[in-house]
């Protein structure tokens, strides 16, 4: 069975997929001070908590936070006797072509949505994931990852409001029932949600002109349902697209081993 990891600036999720359904996703914090003996204790506390008997024989990670992966591959030596794909290293082989200017590391999470969207909807789209950043990665006609766009996260936005103004506080964002605030907060969530929607709308708008094809929409990530509720912006919303992506890639790396 396969563990595939997305570890994000965030938070780090961990799926079970047994080659044709994901038995569990547990969340973690992102920290890279985590050792590989603290991940397996976690981890397997979790799997006996659900009566999970998984014999994990292959490992896959994505990580935005290149410092995490030495604990990571230390926890797949030790702990699962195997050798773990790392997208973005020359042998975890993509799927996708990605055309970028020469010397640019694109992130691997942004890599994998790219090698989902295309495996669900084929080419011709703009994947817009709500992580720590908000980024939007344009998948061409053949899948190919070709550029993107990079926004600060919604959240992050927030608690820079609350960093730099001394009478602003910490907010959580919702939905603002109304645009115009009629109290601090209020007026915080609002600037941020519907800024946001506005944001989507019009980076979007401008890819589709750019590119002068039609393009479909695809949401992902920890805020995404927030913005399901805003407006008609997205065609789609996939929870674990990047869970999906990653178990794209494994088999494709398996298979190009068995060739
Ligand atoms: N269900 C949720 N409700 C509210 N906020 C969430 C939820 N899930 C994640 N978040 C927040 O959304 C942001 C992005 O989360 P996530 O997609 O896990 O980021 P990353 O992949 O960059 O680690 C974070 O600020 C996180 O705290
Ligand atoms: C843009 C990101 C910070 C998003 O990371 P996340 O919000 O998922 O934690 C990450 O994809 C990254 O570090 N990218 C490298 C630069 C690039 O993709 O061009
Ligand atoms: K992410």
């Amino acid at each position: 069975m396969l563990l595939a990891i997305d570890c994000g600036n965030t938070n780090t999720v961990f799926s079970i997929w047994d080659g044709e359904k994901f038995l569990a996703t547990w969340r973690t914090s992102t920290e890279h001070q985590r050792t590989a003996d603290q991940y397996y204790v976690w981890l397997s506390t979790l799997m006996e908590f659900r009566k999970i008997e998984a014999d994990i024989t292959d490992m896959i990670i994505s990580s935005t936070v290149p410092r995490v992966v030495f604990n990571l591959r230390v926890l797949a030596d030790r702990y699962f006797g195997t050798r773990p794909y790392v997208v973005g290293k020359p042998d975890c082989v993509l799927p996708v072509d990605v055309r970028v200017d020469a010397g640019t590391q694109v992130g691997p999470d942004r890599l994998v949505n790219t090698v989902a969207g295309y495996d669900l909807y084929g080419g011709d789209l703009i994947v817009v994931d709500f992580g720590t950043a908000t980024t939007f990665d344009v998948v061409a006609s053949d899948g190919a990852y070709v550029g993107g766009v990079i926004a600060p996260g919604v959240n992050l936005s927030l608690e820079a409001l609350h960093l730099a103004a001394a009478a602003l506080p910490h907010v959580d964002i919702t939905k603002p029932q109304k645009v115009v605030g009629t109290n601090t907060v209020a007026c915080m969530q609002s600037g941020v949600f519907w800024g946001y929607v506005g944001l989507v709308r019009e980076i979007c708008a401008r890819i589709k002109a750019e590119r002068d094809v039609p393009m479909r929409v695809i949401s992902t990530g920890g805020l995404a349902p927030l913005f399901q509720q805003a407006e008609d912006l997205f065609d789609e919303w996939v929870d674990e697209l990047t869970m999906h992506g990653l178990t794209v890639i494994h088999e494709h790396n398996k298979r190009q081993e068995a060739a």
